[in-house]
């Protein structure tokens, strides 16, 4: 039975993959509804679906089987209405361009679609968005005269100045150092608090899923499929104090749990 207040939700989802005489069953069976303003990390290992999983919500790719129901639209339809802000792994910024032009560029492309006649998100304020990422001194610069960290900030600016309701972050912080890493995760949270989007998040680690997440989708692979869905009830607003407390090392040790355990299983 469909779930009315649900933002998203998936049923039966499945992608299988063919090329040539080979087939691979990258998804299989994936049941999950995703409520507003909920913060949700697909969690496990390479090659268990996560970012196949991602591209459909996006509508980036379409499901062998099963339905996807993006705000009552398919993902196609929602994208097209600017309803979701893709992040990905490097910060893909524009280099010709300063980083406030850069953070507000959807506003430029949702003008342009409104030209021809789609139903557009009204895009945030990007100077604000950018002073809360830290980065108001740094509107003037060009992506190439920042830090790895810093170009990742302004990306996830832009994503959160585009307006749209629902974000899709595919491993966002990977390619950066840990310390790096481990400001960016709580500058995410604070900017979440604020913004309260629905967030969906890829992450191969389960302290990151942890930290950040209402709930952590744990998954497993050979074929792509949900093991379990972890609730993280863990008090908010999370700062880095948690991650010492043992509540925190117990929820952590019981998602990696699941993981192992799906992996004893399968061999
Ligand atoms: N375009 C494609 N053609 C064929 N097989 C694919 C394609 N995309 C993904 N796959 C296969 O589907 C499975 C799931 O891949 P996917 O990239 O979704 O996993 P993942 O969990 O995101 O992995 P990683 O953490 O390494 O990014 C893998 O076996 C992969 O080889």
């Amino acid at each position: 039975m469909s779930d009315t207040t649900a933002q998203i939700e998936l049923t039966r989802v499945g992608r299988t993959y063919t090329r040539g005489k080979k087939t691979v069953e990258a998804l299989t069976g994936v049941d999950l509804t995703i409520e507003q303003g909920e913060f949700i990390t697909l969690f496990g290992p390479s090659g268990c679906g996560k970012s196949t999983l991602l591209r459909l919500i996006a509508g980036l790719d379409t499901q062998t089987t099963g339905e996807i129901s993006i705000f009552g639209s398919t993902p196609k339809e929602a994208s097209s209405r600017k309803d979701i802000a893709w992040i990905p792994q490097s910060s893909a910024l524009l280099p010709w361009l300063d980083i406030e032009s850069n953070a507000s560029l959807s506003s430029v492309v949702n003008t342009r679609a409104d030209r021809s006649g789609a139903t557009t998100r009204r895009p945030e304020a990007s100077v604000g968005i950018l002073e809360e990422v830290g980065l108001g001194d740094f509107r003037a610069s060009r992506p190439d005269q920042l830090s790895g960290g810093m170009r990742q900030r302004a990306s996830i600016a832009r994503g959160f100045a585009q307006g749209a309701p629902l974000m899709l972050m595919d491993e966002p912080f990977s390619a950066l150092d840990e310390l790096t890493r481990d400001t960016l995760r709580i500058r995410l949270l604070e900017l979440w608090e604020h913004h309260r989007k629905t967030i969906v998040f890829v992450t191969h680690s389960a302290m990151e899923a942890v930290l950040l997440s209402d709930r952590v989708v744990v998954m497993s692979p050979r074929p792509g499929r949900i093991r379990e869905v972890v609730d993280i009830d863990l008090p908010r607003p999370r700062t880095w104090e948690l991650t010492e407390t043992p509540e925190f090392t117990a929820k952590v040790a019981q998602v990696k749990q699941i993981l192992w355990s799906a992996w004893e299983g399968d061999e």
